[in-house]
């Protein structure tokens, strides 16, 4: 036997497949159903005092029934929010074992109570008492039962379990609550509606107590630290913390508790009473369970940060749908959305917590400062939501708007959520603009990139990289691109270009895309062949580039080693163009493929012909090819492209304007390609022109 009792097994008799291996442990069993029993019976009290404060007011108007509710709610987090160093202080003086009784049977007896008294001061009162006690019980409970597992291996198993069954039952609770709601309006009659949630809810605090009583070894000497939310809050979460992580936390927790804070009221008014009570929280609970277990699972290459931003928001765009929305089956759908999107900032919240290159530990224990800091901005926004929101509900009060469509019956509970809905938007809005690590990059590509399991990287950006990617060794040659639209002059430009440069002593090598070597000659009949027919966007970039990449290694490649100057009608950016822009494929994409069909060769200097692509085509005279013969609005896209690309990276490209006459436009690229000479032209050739080499105009 072990200090606690709990018998070590022997390690041949582990358990079977798909039996936790902590079941033979019969102590933690116990604790552990214990916890499940009182974890049920404390969600149950939430909607049990609040559905019993709302029964005792049901004769006043509905802002008082609103204000009492709130106050229940507010109640049963003060004790966490201001007296969790004083239960911690007495946890760690009384006996666990005895604590853990007395702490269970005073719930029983001030649940019982409710009903019988069956006034308001008591009912909150009750709402009080047995939140403190919970505070003594759980956290007690909890650091009791990994210490009944007696190897470290099973420990965290345990710890696990503990969260789960202290946090698990809210859905179960909210349902039950649902259910008994049905079973008591069907028998107890209306003014009797919350007394059997209670009664059940007191049950649950007995049967836990059973129990604590038949384990002998609870371990009385496991400490317990509880701090203090407020002091934690004003601390903040220590150095390293995301900028509006706190604030991100505040709106999530804002516009879920709000909706709690007013959620028996506002069923009311919509016909739904208690039961429909119930199924609010259940979709809420239900909700933010998903929301918690989604969270670290959806748009996985998605910066987390916009994702927490992103949550925060949809809660609050979902909180006004449900504040203006009067059918109770919508709200109770639109709350489970709302619980999915508040969890889901809960769980992405505590990620960037933890996020290395946020300055965090991903090895922070869960009751490290800034865990516990996020943990007490829930706690007291949530105080200050079950307080506040139903006050802004007495004050609005309902009104009858007469709109253009009818009549609109606006509850006060309706516009306190509206009320929250934007305060949480507003923080929602300067919280995700604080988080967002990735400033300038647009989130709709970002979003469909990650919904493909893929990081964007803008067009830009990856030609950029692409641009970095390392040159191939000993190359010594000047390599000049042509660029543009269908008939923009980059034939006659790149020959013109050429004629100058030869003309003074360069070795050059005029060469184009696609069809520059034997095999390329065949990709180009392929790719422009109006025969080819169903060629999938896909295989004509693999094609391409397939062809550029046979270009390099046989014509591009050998040429600059040896030191001379390539001048090519098309490269790279064509494919960016029309295979990226054109056929609407990811450019990034594109730009990967690329760059290792290119081994990361970048023109020294790119000229961009520009010109409407409709002037270009109109110039051609030979029949359109399967390409040219593309829509205007594939034309109008290739163009967009082209600029784009330039314009991200303007030291390495010369727009022209392609429809200026051809001596004017040959003279500037004359003026630019000269700057990347790699020897200036010889001197006494300015000398003899005082100017540039004379280029007649064709
Ligand atoms: N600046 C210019 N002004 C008017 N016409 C021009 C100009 N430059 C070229 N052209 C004419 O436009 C036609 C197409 O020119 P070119 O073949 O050089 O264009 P391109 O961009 O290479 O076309 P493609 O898209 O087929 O590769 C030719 O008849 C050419 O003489
Ligand atoms: C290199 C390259 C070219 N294209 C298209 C562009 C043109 O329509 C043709 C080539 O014809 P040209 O008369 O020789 O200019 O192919 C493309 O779509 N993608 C590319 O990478």
């Amino acid at each position: 036997m072990t200090r606690t009792g709990a018998s070590r097994p022997h390690p041949a008799a582990s358990p079977p497949p798909g039996v936790s291996p902590l079941s033979p442990i019969g102590p933690f069993r116990r604790l552990r159903s214990a916890l499940t029993l009182s974890g049920l019976g404390l969600w149950l009290c939430v909607p049990a005092l609040t559905a019993m404060a709302a029964t005792l007011t049901r004769d006043d108007d509905a802002a008082a029934r609103a204000q009492a509710v709130g106050a229940v709610l507010a109640l049963m987090l003060l004790p966490a929010a201001l007296l969790a160093p004083l239960a911690g202080m007495l946890a760690a003086r009384v006996d666990r074992r005895l604590m853990l009784l007395i702490a269970d049977v005073l719930r029983l007896v001030i649940l019982v109570t409710v009903p019988l008294v069956g006034t308001l001061p008591w009912t909150m009162a009750a709402a009080f008492l047995v939140a403190f006690l919970a505070l003594l019980w759980t956290p007690a409970a909890r650091a009791s039962l990994p210490a009944l597992v007696p190897d470290e291996e099973r420990r965290a198993r345990a710890h696990r379990s503990a969260n789960r069954v202290v946090y698990g039952p809210a859905p179960a609770a909210a349902l039950l609550f649902a259910v008994l709601a049905l079973i008591a309006d069907g028998t107890l009659g209306r003014g009797s509606r919350a007394d059997l949630a209670l009664y059940v809810t007191a049950a649950l605090f007995l049967g836990s107590s059973a129990l604590v009583a038949a384990i002998r070894d609870i371990p009385a000497s496991v400490p317990i630290h509880v701090a203090s939310p407020l002091k934690l809050l004003f601390q903040g979460p220590g150095a390293g913390a995301a900028r509006g992580l706190g604030l991100a936390v505040t709106a999530a927790s804002f516009a879920a508790c709000a909706v709690v804070a007013v959620a028996r009221v506002h069923a009311g008014e919509l016909g739904g009473g208690d039961a429909g009570y119930g199924s609010v929280l259940a979709g809420l609970t239900l909700g933010a369970g998903s929301g918690l277990f989604l969270g670290p699972r959806v748009l996985v290459p998605f910066s987390r940060r916009r994702l927490l931003g992103l949550a925060v928001l949809a809660a609050a765009v979902t909180l006004v749908v449900l504040a203006l929305v009067q059918n109770l089956v919508v709200v109770v759908f639109a709350t489970g959305l709302l619980g999915v999107f508040a969890g889901a900032a809960w769980t992405t919240g505590t990620t960037v917590l933890t996020d290395p290159d946020a300055g965090g530990d991903p090895d922070a224990p869960d009751d490290s400062r800034p865990s516990a800091y996020l943990r007490s901005v829930a706690v007291v926004t949530a105080v200050v939501a079950f307080a506040a929101v139903p006050l802004i509900a007495g004050a609005v009060g309902s009104h009858r708007l007469d709109l253009a469509g009818g009549v609109y019956d606006a509850t006060g509970t309706g516009t306190a959520l509206l009320i929250a809905a934007v305060l949480a938007l507003l923080a929602g809005a300067v919280a995700y603009k604080r988080l967002d690590d990735r400033r300038g990059i647009p989130l709709i590509p970002d979003l469909r990139a990650a919904l493909h399991g893929e990081v964007y990287t803008p067009p830009e950006q990856a030609a950029a990289a692409a641009a970095q990617q390392p040159v191939h060794r000993g190359q010594r040659g000047v390599f000049v691109a042509f660029e543009g639209g269908e008939g923009a002059g980059k034939t006659t430009q790149a020959r013109l270009a050429a004629i100058w440069l030869r003309d003074h002593g360069y070795d050059v090598v005029t060469t184009q895309e696609p069809g520059a070597t034997k095999i390329g000659m065949r990709l180009r009949a392929m790719l422009l062949d109006r025969d080819t027919t169903g060629l999938s966007d896909r295989a004509e970039t693999l094609l391409y580039a397939a062809d550029r990449a046979d270009h390099i290694a046989n014509v591009i490649k050998p040429a600059m080693e040896r030191g001379a100057i390539v001048v090519s009608d098309r490269y790279v950016d064509s494919s960016l163009a029309y295979q990226g822009f054109g056929r609407q494929q990811r450019v990034e994409d594109i730009a990967r493929v690329n760059a290792w069909a290119t081994g990361g060769l970048v023109p020294d200097l790119t000229v961009l012909l520009e010109i409407p692509p409709r002037t270009g085509l109109d110039r051609l005279s030979a029949p359109a090819d399967r390409i040219e013969s593309e829509s205007d609005d594939f034309h109008e896209r290739v163009r967009t492209g082209f600029r784009a690309l330039a314009e991200a990276d303007p030291d390495r490209y010369l727009i022209l304007d392609a429809s200026r006459p051809q001596g004017e436009l040959s003279r500037e690229i004359q003026y630019r390609i000269r700057e990347i000479l790699p020897d200036p032209i010889p001197a006494g050739t300015e000398d003899a022109t005082s100017t540039f080499p004379v280029i007649t105009d064709l």
